[in-house]
Protein backbone atom coordinates (compact mmCIF):
# COMPACT_ATOMS: atom_id res chain seq x y z
CA UNK A 1 0.00 0.00 0.00
CA UNK A 2 3.22 2.07 -0.56
CA UNK A 3 0.51 4.11 -2.86
CA UNK A 4 -1.55 4.69 -0.20
CA UNK A 5 0.85 7.01 1.67
CA UNK A 6 2.46 8.38 -1.70
CA UNK A 7 -1.04 10.00 -2.26
CA UNK A 8 -1.29 11.49 1.23
CA UNK A 9 2.08 12.80 0.67
CA UNK A 10 0.99 13.85 -2.66
CA UNK A 11 -2.18 15.93 -1.08
CA UNK A 12 0.16 17.18 2.00
CA UNK A 13 2.68 18.55 -0.89
CA UNK A 14 0.42 19.96 -3.73
CA UNK A 15 -3.20 20.25 -1.83
CA UNK A 16 -4.76 23.61 -1.59
CA UNK A 17 -7.09 24.64 1.15
CA UNK A 18 -10.61 24.99 0.30
CA UNK A 19 -13.95 25.25 2.58
CA UNK A 20 -16.36 21.85 2.56
CA UNK A 21 -20.20 21.01 2.87
CA UNK A 22 -19.21 19.86 6.63
CA UNK A 23 -17.70 23.30 7.52
CA UNK A 24 -14.45 21.46 8.81
CA UNK A 25 -11.75 22.50 6.26
CA UNK A 26 -9.59 20.34 3.98
CA UNK A 27 -6.82 20.29 2.33
CA UNK A 28 -7.46 19.26 -1.41
CA UNK A 29 -6.15 17.92 -5.14
CA UNK A 30 -8.41 17.01 -7.87
CA UNK A 31 -8.09 13.77 -10.28
CA UNK A 32 -5.79 10.97 -9.02
CA UNK A 33 -5.46 7.45 -9.81
CA UNK A 34 -4.18 4.28 -7.41
CA UNK A 35 -3.36 0.90 -9.34
CA UNK A 36 -2.91 -2.16 -7.25
CA UNK A 37 -2.19 -5.56 -8.47
CA UNK A 38 -4.59 -8.27 -6.34
CA UNK A 39 -2.43 -11.13 -7.09
CA UNK A 40 0.29 -9.34 -4.80
CA UNK A 41 -1.78 -9.73 -1.34
CA UNK A 42 -5.12 -8.08 0.00
CA UNK A 43 -5.02 -4.14 -0.14
CA UNK A 44 -5.54 -3.53 3.79
CA UNK A 45 -3.78 -0.84 5.48
CA UNK A 46 -0.74 -2.02 7.17
CA UNK A 47 0.20 1.68 8.77
CA UNK A 48 -3.31 1.27 11.01
CA UNK A 49 -5.15 -0.99 12.19
CA UNK A 50 -8.50 -1.34 10.42
CA UNK A 51 -11.35 -2.56 11.27
CA UNK A 52 -12.22 -5.23 8.64
CA UNK A 53 -15.51 -6.26 10.58
CA UNK A 54 -17.29 -2.88 9.13
CA UNK A 55 -16.03 -3.51 5.95
CA UNK A 56 -16.89 -6.88 5.47
CA UNK A 57 -20.22 -6.18 6.92
CA UNK A 58 -21.04 -2.80 4.84
CA UNK A 59 -20.57 -4.69 1.73
CA UNK A 60 -22.76 -7.70 2.62
CA UNK A 61 -25.17 -5.18 3.04
CA UNK A 62 -24.80 -3.32 -0.06
CA UNK A 63 -25.24 -6.54 -1.78
CA UNK A 64 -28.24 -7.31 -0.51
CA UNK A 65 -29.68 -4.02 -1.49
CA UNK A 66 -30.95 -3.01 1.92
CA UNK A 67 -30.63 0.95 2.93
CA UNK A 68 -31.77 1.00 6.46
CA UNK A 69 -29.09 0.55 8.92
CA UNK A 70 -30.44 -1.93 11.39
CA UNK A 71 -28.41 -4.82 9.79
CA UNK A 72 -25.16 -2.88 10.82
CA UNK A 73 -26.72 -2.23 14.17
CA UNK A 74 -27.50 -5.47 14.84
CA UNK A 75 -23.95 -6.36 13.43
CA UNK A 76 -22.02 -3.64 15.85
CA UNK A 77 -21.32 -1.73 12.91
CA UNK A 78 -21.32 2.27 13.59
CA UNK A 79 -20.40 3.45 10.63
CA UNK A 80 -23.58 4.85 8.95
CA UNK A 81 -25.31 5.91 11.85
CA UNK A 82 -24.79 9.43 11.61
CA UNK A 83 -26.29 10.17 8.52
CA UNK A 84 -29.88 7.97 9.23
CA UNK A 85 -33.11 8.83 10.14
CA UNK A 86 -35.21 8.22 12.83
CA UNK A 87 -36.00 4.98 11.19
CA UNK A 88 -32.49 4.23 10.69
CA UNK A 89 -33.36 4.64 6.59
CA UNK A 90 -30.57 6.39 4.31
CA UNK A 91 -32.78 6.57 1.22
CA UNK A 92 -32.24 4.80 -2.30
CA UNK A 93 -28.66 4.64 -1.70
CA UNK A 94 -25.66 2.15 -2.95
CA UNK A 95 -27.85 -1.18 -1.99
CA UNK A 96 -30.94 -0.12 -3.94
CA UNK A 97 -28.83 1.30 -6.84
CA UNK A 98 -27.43 -1.70 -7.60
CA UNK A 99 -30.02 -3.93 -6.54
CA UNK A 100 -33.02 -2.52 -7.52
CA UNK A 101 -32.57 0.55 -10.09
CA UNK A 102 -35.94 1.70 -11.20
CA UNK A 103 -36.65 1.95 -14.88
CA UNK A 104 -39.15 4.38 -16.60
CA UNK A 105 -41.67 1.82 -16.93
CA UNK A 106 -41.48 0.31 -14.10
CA UNK A 107 -39.06 -2.24 -14.60
CA UNK A 108 -36.81 -3.02 -11.61
CA UNK A 109 -32.80 -3.78 -12.87
CA UNK A 110 -30.79 -5.93 -10.73
CA UNK A 111 -27.41 -4.65 -11.72
CA UNK A 112 -25.20 -6.99 -10.01
CA UNK A 113 -27.14 -9.80 -10.82
CA UNK A 114 -27.03 -8.35 -14.77
CA UNK A 115 -23.11 -7.71 -14.63
CA UNK A 116 -22.33 -11.55 -13.26
CA UNK A 117 -24.19 -13.10 -16.04
CA UNK A 118 -22.55 -10.51 -18.93
CA UNK A 119 -19.32 -11.43 -17.32
CA UNK A 120 -20.16 -15.39 -17.78
CA UNK A 121 -21.53 -15.05 -20.96
CA UNK A 122 -19.43 -12.42 -22.37
CA UNK A 123 -16.23 -11.64 -20.83
CA UNK A 124 -15.11 -9.41 -23.44
CA UNK A 125 -17.72 -7.03 -23.32
CA UNK A 126 -16.79 -3.16 -22.47
CA UNK A 127 -20.15 -2.30 -20.52
CA UNK A 128 -19.37 -4.79 -17.23
CA UNK A 129 -20.36 -1.04 -15.45
CA UNK A 130 -22.58 -0.98 -12.59
CA UNK A 131 -23.73 2.72 -11.74
CA UNK A 132 -25.25 4.15 -8.27
CA UNK A 133 -25.43 7.86 -9.49
CA UNK A 134 -29.18 8.07 -10.16
CA UNK A 135 -29.18 11.60 -11.12
CA UNK A 136 -33.43 11.30 -10.33
CA UNK A 137 -32.86 9.81 -7.23
CA UNK A 138 -29.84 11.73 -5.53
CA UNK A 139 -31.91 14.12 -3.88
CA UNK A 140 -34.12 11.63 -1.86
CA UNK A 141 -30.35 9.99 -0.22
CA UNK A 142 -28.73 10.73 3.28
CA UNK A 143 -25.46 11.22 1.16
CA UNK A 144 -25.36 10.81 -2.89
CA UNK A 145 -22.44 8.45 -4.02
CA UNK A 146 -19.22 9.11 -3.32
CA UNK A 147 -18.14 5.70 -4.90
CA UNK A 148 -20.69 5.98 -7.76
CA UNK A 149 -19.44 3.17 -10.57
CA UNK A 150 -17.80 0.84 -11.11
CA UNK A 151 -16.63 -1.75 -14.20
CA UNK A 152 -15.11 -5.02 -14.67
CA UNK A 153 -12.34 -6.37 -17.32
CA UNK A 154 -11.51 -9.65 -18.36
CA UNK A 155 -8.31 -10.18 -19.87
CA UNK A 156 -6.31 -13.56 -19.65
CA UNK A 157 -8.27 -15.58 -17.10
CA UNK A 158 -8.35 -12.70 -14.85
CA UNK A 159 -11.12 -10.40 -13.34
CA UNK A 160 -9.79 -6.29 -13.21
CA UNK A 161 -12.29 -3.64 -11.28
CA UNK A 162 -12.30 0.10 -11.47
CA UNK A 163 -14.02 2.43 -9.45
CA UNK A 164 -14.89 5.82 -9.01
CA UNK A 165 -15.46 7.84 -6.63
CA UNK A 166 -16.19 11.64 -7.07
CA UNK A 167 -15.38 12.90 -3.23
CA UNK A 168 -12.67 10.94 -1.03
CA UNK A 169 -11.91 11.36 2.79
CA UNK A 170 -8.13 10.75 2.16
CA UNK A 171 -7.66 9.00 5.73
CA UNK A 172 -11.12 7.82 7.48
CA UNK A 173 -12.90 6.89 3.98
CA UNK A 174 -10.53 5.56 1.20
CA UNK A 175 -8.84 2.33 3.21
CA UNK A 176 -12.26 1.32 3.92
CA UNK A 177 -13.58 1.80 0.11
CA UNK A 178 -10.01 0.34 -1.50
CA UNK A 179 -10.86 -3.10 0.56
CA UNK A 180 -14.46 -2.97 0.29
CA UNK A 181 -13.88 -2.84 -3.90
CA UNK A 182 -11.23 -5.94 -3.43
CA UNK A 183 -13.19 -7.77 -1.22
CA UNK A 184 -15.89 -7.29 -4.22
CA UNK A 185 -13.66 -8.51 -7.15
CA UNK A 186 -11.88 -11.50 -5.25
CA UNK A 187 -15.99 -12.52 -4.50
CA UNK A 188 -17.35 -11.50 -7.92
CA UNK A 189 -14.20 -13.07 -9.72
CA UNK A 190 -14.46 -16.84 -7.57
CA UNK A 191 -18.20 -16.72 -8.91
CA UNK A 192 -17.35 -16.01 -12.51
CA UNK A 193 -14.14 -18.68 -12.17
CA UNK A 194 -11.23 -16.20 -12.66
CA UNK A 195 -8.18 -15.16 -10.65
CA UNK A 196 -8.40 -11.53 -9.64
CA UNK A 197 -6.16 -8.86 -11.86
CA UNK A 198 -5.81 -5.01 -10.79
CA UNK A 199 -7.94 -2.91 -8.80
CA UNK A 200 -7.63 0.70 -10.05
CA UNK A 201 -9.32 3.36 -8.35
CA UNK A 202 -10.09 6.96 -9.66
CA UNK A 203 -10.85 9.54 -7.56
CA UNK A 204 -11.96 13.11 -7.87
CA UNK A 205 -11.61 15.69 -5.23
CA UNK A 206 -9.46 13.87 -3.67
CA UNK A 207 -8.88 15.26 0.19
CA UNK A 208 -7.41 15.20 3.62
CA UNK A 209 -9.93 17.36 6.25
CA UNK A 210 -7.77 19.67 8.36
CA UNK A 211 -8.30 18.21 11.94
CA UNK A 212 -6.71 14.15 10.55
CA UNK A 213 -3.21 16.14 9.31
CA UNK A 214 -1.37 15.13 12.45
CA UNK A 215 -2.58 11.52 12.03
CA UNK A 216 -1.44 11.41 8.44
CA UNK A 217 1.76 13.03 9.82
CA UNK A 218 1.61 9.96 12.49
CA UNK A 219 1.05 6.84 9.32
CA UNK A 220 3.51 8.51 6.95
CA UNK A 221 6.05 7.94 10.22
CA UNK A 222 5.27 4.13 9.85
CA UNK A 223 7.09 1.48 8.32
CA UNK A 224 4.20 -0.61 6.68
CA UNK A 225 4.20 -4.54 7.25
CA UNK A 226 3.71 -7.17 4.42
CA UNK A 227 -0.06 -7.35 3.28
CA UNK A 228 -1.78 -9.82 4.20
CA UNK A 229 -3.54 -12.68 1.95
CA UNK A 230 -7.34 -13.11 1.61
CA UNK A 231 -9.18 -16.84 2.07
CA UNK A 232 -12.57 -17.03 0.85
CA UNK A 233 -13.48 -20.16 2.69
CA UNK A 234 -15.54 -21.52 0.45
CA UNK A 235 -17.96 -20.56 -2.80
CA UNK A 236 -21.72 -20.21 -2.05
CA UNK A 237 -24.19 -20.63 -4.46
CA UNK A 238 -24.42 -17.00 -5.23
CA UNK A 239 -22.66 -13.86 -4.69
CA UNK A 240 -25.36 -12.97 -2.73
CA UNK A 241 -25.23 -15.84 -0.08
CA UNK A 242 -21.62 -15.31 0.97
CA UNK A 243 -21.40 -14.45 4.76
CA UNK A 244 -18.94 -12.73 7.37
CA UNK A 245 -17.51 -16.35 8.19
CA UNK A 246 -16.74 -17.18 4.72
CA UNK A 247 -13.49 -14.28 5.08
CA UNK A 248 -10.57 -14.63 6.54
CA UNK A 249 -7.20 -12.40 6.59
CA UNK A 250 -4.79 -14.35 6.72
CA UNK A 251 -1.39 -12.56 8.23
CA UNK A 252 -2.76 -9.58 8.66
CA UNK A 253 -0.08 -7.67 10.81
CA UNK A 254 -0.58 -3.74 11.19
CA UNK A 255 0.17 -0.64 13.50
CA UNK A 256 -2.01 0.34 16.15
CA UNK A 257 -5.47 1.97 14.51
CA UNK A 258 -5.73 5.82 14.85
CA UNK A 259 -8.46 8.02 16.21
CA UNK A 260 -10.07 10.33 14.14
CA UNK A 261 -13.09 12.51 14.09
CA UNK A 262 -15.83 11.56 10.85
CA UNK A 263 -16.57 15.08 9.04
CA UNK A 264 -20.39 14.87 9.06
N1 LIG B 1 -16.60 12.37 6.07
C1 LIG B 1 -16.97 11.16 5.68
N2 LIG B 1 -16.00 10.27 5.37
C2 LIG B 1 -16.34 9.00 4.98
O1 LIG B 1 -15.42 8.21 4.70
C3 LIG B 1 -17.72 8.65 4.88
C4 LIG B 1 -18.68 9.61 5.22
N3 LIG B 1 -18.29 10.86 5.60
N4 LIG B 1 -20.01 9.32 5.16
C5 LIG B 1 -20.48 8.07 4.68
C6 LIG B 1 -19.53 6.97 4.82
C7 LIG B 1 -19.35 6.39 6.19
N5 LIG B 1 -17.94 5.96 6.15
C8 LIG B 1 -17.14 5.86 7.27
C9 LIG B 1 -17.60 6.28 8.49
C10 LIG B 1 -16.80 6.18 9.62
C11 LIG B 1 -15.52 5.64 9.52
C12 LIG B 1 -14.68 5.52 10.75
O2 LIG B 1 -14.94 6.17 11.74
N6 LIG B 1 -13.70 4.62 10.75
C13 LIG B 1 -12.86 4.32 11.92
C14 LIG B 1 -13.31 3.01 12.55
C15 LIG B 1 -14.76 2.97 12.84
C16 LIG B 1 -15.34 1.56 12.88
O3 LIG B 1 -15.05 0.72 12.03
O4 LIG B 1 -16.14 1.31 13.79
C17 LIG B 1 -11.43 4.12 11.47
O5 LIG B 1 -10.54 4.34 12.32
O6 LIG B 1 -11.20 3.72 10.33
C18 LIG B 1 -15.06 5.21 8.28
C19 LIG B 1 -15.87 5.31 7.17
C20 LIG B 1 -17.40 6.22 4.84
N7 LIG B 1 -18.16 7.37 4.47
O1 LIG C 1 -17.48 5.73 0.86
C1 LIG C 1 -17.26 6.91 1.13
C2 LIG C 1 -18.27 7.79 1.46
C3 LIG C 1 -17.97 9.07 1.75
N1 LIG C 1 -16.68 9.52 1.70
C4 LIG C 1 -16.40 10.93 2.08
C5 LIG C 1 -15.98 11.89 1.03
C6 LIG C 1 -16.36 13.24 1.64
O2 LIG C 1 -15.35 13.61 2.57
C7 LIG C 1 -17.64 12.91 2.38
C8 LIG C 1 -18.88 13.19 1.56
O3 LIG C 1 -19.13 14.56 1.50
P1 LIG C 1 -19.66 15.27 0.14
O4 LIG C 1 -19.82 16.71 0.53
O5 LIG C 1 -20.95 14.63 -0.22
O6 LIG C 1 -18.59 15.08 -0.90
O7 LIG C 1 -17.57 11.52 2.63
C9 LIG C 1 -15.66 8.65 1.39
O8 LIG C 1 -14.47 9.02 1.37
N2 LIG C 1 -15.97 7.37 1.11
Amino acid sequence: MKQYLELLQDILDHGVQKEDRTGTGTISVFGRQLRIDLQKGFPLLTTKKLHTKSIIHELLWFLSGNTNIRYLKEKGVTIWDEWADEEGNLGRVYGAQWRTWLGPNGQVVDQITNVIEQIRKNPDSRRHLVSAWNPAEVDGMALPPCHYAFQFYVANGRLSCLFNMRSIDTFLGLPFNLASYALLTHMMAEQCDLDVGDLIWTGGDVHIYTNHLEQVKLQLSREPFPLPKLVIKRKPESIFDYQFEDFDFEGYQSHPGIKAAIAI
